[in-house]
């Protein structure tokens, strides 16, 4: 199981300051998309450069051009470009094409998407092998997490794998790891904590024990 940390409402400078002292915490380093808006690629840059032991995803959430974008994603080097799963399924092929190309891979971030059974068959008989259960800041604003929607994930996908995320912290973590994904994201539960670093720490521990 990896630990991926979402690095979305924060400045390049205070995740550099962050990340030098928990990239060994960290299998994923994600560049969210609050600071791809903010950022561009530079990020993804920076750090596939600083931290060579950690993957670096991109949270692109592609909703179009998909082979385009998936390669300008991995042409700054990133190892992971996200695309909508609510998208039409030629934009998923696209970026899967160009993941393929570049040797990386596409996760498939499913918020919102209704029929979760339905649409996984859809993509992964496009060659879908990532697949992410997300349940976003504004629906985890009315209660919703991500918990159910993992259980139905884990109980349809036939050779993906799957990684979660939606206001998972160290609380949490537990009911998450039960689930056995492949992958679990945490943002806010490091980055808002009290002490991120020792929060990083214990969420890495909680996983790996
Ligand atoms: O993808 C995300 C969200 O849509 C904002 O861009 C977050 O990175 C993801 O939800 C993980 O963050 P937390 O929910 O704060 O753990």
């Amino acid at each position: 199981m990896k630990l991926q940390l979402a690095l979305d409402d924060i400045t390049l400078d205070d995740a550099v300051e962050l990340l030098d002292k928990v990239h060994t915490y960290v299998d994923i380093i994600e560049v969210g998309s609050p600071f791809i808006i903010e950022e561009g690629m530079r990020p993804v840059r920076i750090f596939k450069e600083k931290y060579p032991d950690c993957e670096i995803l991109a949270d692109t959430k592609i909703m179009d051009a998909g082979e385009y974008e998936a390669e300008e994603t991995f042409k700054a080097g990133a190892d992971y470009c996200t695309v909508l799963g609510v998208t039409d399924t030629l934009t998923i092929e696209g970026c899967v094409k160009a993941a393929k190309e570049y040797g990386k891979q596409t996760m498939v971030d499913m918020i919102c998407v209704e029929d979760v059974p339905k649409r996984v068959k859809e993509i992964e008989a496009v060659g879908v092998d990532f697949i992410g259960v997300h349940v976003g800041v504004d629906q985890q604003a009315v209660g919703i997490t991500p918990l159910e929607k993992l259980a139905e994930m884990k109980s349809c996908v036939e050779h993906s794998i799957v990684s979660v995320a939606g206001g998972i912290n160290l609380k949490t973590i537990e009911e998450y790891k039960k689930l056995n994904p492949e992958v679990i994201i945490v943002g806010g539960g490091i980055n808002h904590a009290e002490d991120p670093v020792a929060a990083a720490k214990a969420i890495y521990e909680a996983i790996n024990q």
